[in-house]
């Protein structure tokens, strides 16, 4: 497979917001041919983390250096506890005194750590300044860079400070996933199984043939997996910005998951997308247990996670002794609670989720126990 090739397009429709999401091999080495139209100022400032840094910021920056386009850099620590105020306002100042003007664009090179961080100081420096995802997981490349969701943790809870906003472009380059560890791989697939869940089961059943593949690195099978799942995400996004309806369903297994994140004091013990592969399992034995789905779609899900080795339950975490009032208690502070009650996305079955659903808490409770339990 050559290092560059054919990049597709997906549009994330919204009037003069609208921006395209390209995904293909090469991308960032391209960075500055495809940003060029898009900028008020030939300068961009480039923010990115520790580990990415090493990997990919200097393809990038000379992309838009040869692109006759200035640069400067940011380089953050890695990790889910970057997403933090501390580190807003370190970004924040260091951006000023690069002396970061109005017209200037911020390119978010990373996970969604980084995008989340840098969407968030787009969105409130200066008032807002322009900014362009370049996603370098399997997780942002399929869900955090697109959607302009932007925010930091609080010990309160998950990305519960934060903003829509939105970026001007998102370029997807699969081969930056050549050097993502396997398990940061696998925890971004979680999200990809969502897509199916929610509202395809036939993507689901595609995922269930190429699961492997796409871990493995079949390129075919991962762009086409990108591409759906942003598809996905764009028509719902398009729909429902703002997260008034149908784009809660995009929250599937993360009322569970977050409080499993947030316990676990957001740390490497528990990623994101392990906390949601274990959210959607629980999300689904619960709509069993409510006789809302099959039990076998539950199982079948289960099935699916576990074969290519995403947790399933929070007894995956070793050495942690959950309890399940604490865990609600978590799920009380989510950001789909409304008057006081703890709004569940739940499912009908395999690609038939649904939302708002408010559950008897003693039901969950349960659910919580048995889970914790296994
Ligand atoms: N905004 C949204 O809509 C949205 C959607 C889903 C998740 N999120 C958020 O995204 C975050 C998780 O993102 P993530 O899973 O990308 O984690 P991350 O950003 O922490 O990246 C995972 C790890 O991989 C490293 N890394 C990234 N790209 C690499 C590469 N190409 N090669 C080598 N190492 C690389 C990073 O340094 C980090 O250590 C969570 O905070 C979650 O809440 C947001
Ligand atoms: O884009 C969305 O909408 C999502 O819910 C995508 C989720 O995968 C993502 O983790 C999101 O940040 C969670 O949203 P939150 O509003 O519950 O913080
Ligand atoms: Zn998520």
């Amino acid at each position: 497979m050559s290092r560059i090739d054919q990049a597709e397009t997906v549009r994330v429709e919204l009037g003069t917001r609208s921006y395209d999401i390209l995904v293909g091999r090469g991308l960032i080495s391209r960075a500055g041919e495809f940003a060029a139209p898009l900028l008020n100022q030939k300068r961009v400032i480039i923010v990115t983390d520790a580990n990415v840094a090493r990997h990919h910021l200097e393809v990038l920056d000379q992309a838009f250096v040869q692109a006759g386009i200035a640069t400067q850099r940011i380089v953050l620590p890695a990790g889910e506890q970057t997403k933090s105020f501390a580190q807003l306002e370190e970004l924040c100042g260091r951006l000023l005194d690069l002396k970061a003007e109005r017209s200037t664009t911020l390119v978010a090179l990373g996970g969604g750590v980084i995008g989340d961080l840098t969407g968030f100081a787009a969105s409130i420096l200066l008032r807002g300044v322009d900014f362009i995802q370049v996603p370098t997981t399997l997780l942002a490349q399929v869900d955090s860079s697109v959607g302009g969701k932007t925010g930091i943790n609080m010990a309160q809870g998950k990305n519960l400070i934060g903003s829509f906003y939105q970026p001007r472009l998102v370029l997807a380059d699969t081969a930056a996933l050549d050097t993502l560890p396997k398990r940061e791989l696998r925890a971004g697939y979680a999200e990809v199984v969502k897509y199916g869940l929610i509202d395809s089961s036939e993507f689901f059943t595609w995922l269930e043939c190429h699961a492997a593949g796409i871990i493995a690195g079949d390129e075919a099978a991962r762009r086409q997996a990108i591409v759906t799942s942003c598809r996905a995400k764009a028509g719902i996004v398009g729909a429902d910005e703002r997260e008034s309806a149908q784009r809660a369903l995009l929250n599937l297994g993360h009322t569970f998951g977050h409080a499993l994140e947030a316990e676990c004091g957001y740390s490497d013990e528990l990623l994101h997308g392990e906390a949601v592969a274990i959210g959607m399992v629980m999300a689904f034995d619960l709509s069993a247990r409510l006789g809302l789905a099959p039990l076998e779609d539950a199982a079948r899900l289960r099935r699916h996670l576990a074969s290519i080795g995403l947790p399933t339950d929070p007894g995956w975490v070793e050495g942690r002794n959950w309890v399940a009032e604490r865990l609600i208690e978590h799920m009380g502070k989510d950001k789909k609670v409304k008057d006081g009650r703890i709004g569940f996305v739940l499912a009908h079955g395999i690609g038939k989720a649904f939302s708002p659903a408010y559950v008897d808490l003693a039901e969950v409770a349960t659910l919580l126990e048995v889970s914790i339990a296994a």
